[in-house]
């Protein structure tokens, strides 16, 4: 994932922020966690999870294998309880309140269609469970599959099926009821890169037609990025960063967010200096630099300092010693090591002093591109480089 995929996304999210397309009901739900633990045995899955979703939120549930997240979905959707701590649906405590008399739609790995009822019964299943029938209930089976584009399988079985068009089907029976809460665990992840895409696409399309609140989850940083408004990056049981992914990308909250979500080059040092929201640090090197900070740091304290690959600049150092670009930012020598084309862009490595930084540029007709070998002053915007916590 890149800068780029960032930015695509955002201006995705803030379109569907404004959520001016017909929406075809006008009804979500809130969700909340609060104060939810989880044991199994010895294992904590979930350790004090606080988490409010808003009504009508595309929100993921983001992080490494184990860290909790089909734990923290399958609580939200009733099959299992916590240990501690209450779920609110809407406002109110459901905790203990069964997956059947939740109004949720579900698209979980395990909640296969039923093989033995072709697609038209698996979508009237949930509807009849409704009490809904007749017309109605033919028309809103019909709606659902135009929705995800499988009107023309009706009458197949699963097993007639491809594994991409099984998995439209289960999200047809999961809004057939136009349901105001979706959950969906992994649900995309068995298809091929093309059909995946495709299926995000209209996953988002449909969440802007819907008014429904989605909880998403994936251990997929870009598909993250793309589909939510907001991400909720879980590790080891705990909530670690909730935020836009663009904040979660630009601010990350620590070292384990910043390299989770994207590339990024940490820098460590010493506090010289604190002045309003910059904090002026002395690398291990002996580079003076200046980063960014919400926090107040205390002289001689020991920060970690981040900085994505885009936010580095280069030039070319001349013969004497100068920097060919004029730069008001402080500037420090370092050598080219490797340089690996991207296509649109350059990938770097640099090496200043014991500090090796990856640098992506991207190519254009103006842009000098660097050789390995070549000795350039590196430097880095005071907004670009953030303290975070380690
Ligand atoms: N039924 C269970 N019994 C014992 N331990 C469990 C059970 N379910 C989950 N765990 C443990 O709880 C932790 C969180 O598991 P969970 O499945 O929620 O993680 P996850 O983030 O969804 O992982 P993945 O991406 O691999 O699906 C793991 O350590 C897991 O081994």
């Amino acid at each position: 994932m890149n800068a780029s995929a960032i930015q695509t996304a955002d201006m995705r999210n803030a379109a569907s922020g404004t959520r001016s397309v017909s929406r075809e009901t006008s009804h979500s739900v809130s969700a909340e966690f609060a104060g939810v633990t989880k044991s199994f045995g010895s294992v904590k899955a979930l350790d004090n999870i606080d988490l409010a979703i808003e009504p009508g939120e595309f929100l993921t549930l983001l992080g490494p294998s184990g860290s909790g997240k089909s734990t923290l979905l399958t609580l939200l959707a009733g099959f299992d309880q916590p240990t501690s701590g209450a779920i609110k649906i809407g406002g109110k405590v459901q905790t203990h309140v069964p997956p059947n008399r939740r109004n949720q739609g579900i698209v979980f790995q395990s909640y296969a269609l039923f093989p033995h009822m072709n697609v038209h019964d698996n979508l009237a299943y949930p509807l009849a469970a409704r009490g809904i029938r007749g017309a109605e209930r033919e028309q809103l089976i019909v709606r659902a599959l135009e929705r995800v584009r499988m009107e023309a399988y009706a009458e197949r079985y699963p097993s007639q099926l491809s594994g991409g068009q099984q998995q439209r089907v289960a999200l047809a029976r999961a809004i057939v009821f136009n349901p105001p809460l979706l959950l969906m665990d992994e649900s995309l992840s068995a298809l091929d890169r093309n059909l995946r895409e495709e299926m995000q696409f209209e996953l988002k399309e449909l969440h802007e037609r819907l008014s429904a609140t989605i909880v998403f989850v994936t251990h997929d940083q870009a598909e993250a990025v793309t589909m939510s408004d907001r991400i909720a990056v879980l590790n080891k049981g705990q909530l670690v960063q909730l935020g836009s992914p663009s904040a979660l990308y630009k601010e990350p909250a620590n070292k384990f967010v910043a390299g989770f979500l994207g590339e990024a080059n940490f820098i460590e040092g010493v506090v010289d200096s604190h002045d309003g929201d910059f904090v002026r640090f002395t690398t291990t090197a002996g580079h003076s630099l200046l980063a960014s900070s919400r926090k107040k740091h205390a002289k001689g304290e020991q920060v970690v300092a981040m900085v994505r690959p885009e936010g580095i600049e280069c030039a070319l150092t001349r013969p004497d010693g100068g920097v060919a670009a004029g730069d008001s930012v402080k500037s420090m020598p370092a050598v080219v090591e490797r340089v690996v084309f991207l296509g649109n862009a350059h990938r770097y490595w640099l090496r200043a002093g014991d500090l090796q930084l990856i640098m992506t540029a991207p190519c254009s007709a103006r842009t000098q591109t660097l050789a390995s070998g070549d000795q350039v002053a590196l430097s880095i915007h005071a907004h670009d480089l953030r303290i975070i916590e380690a």
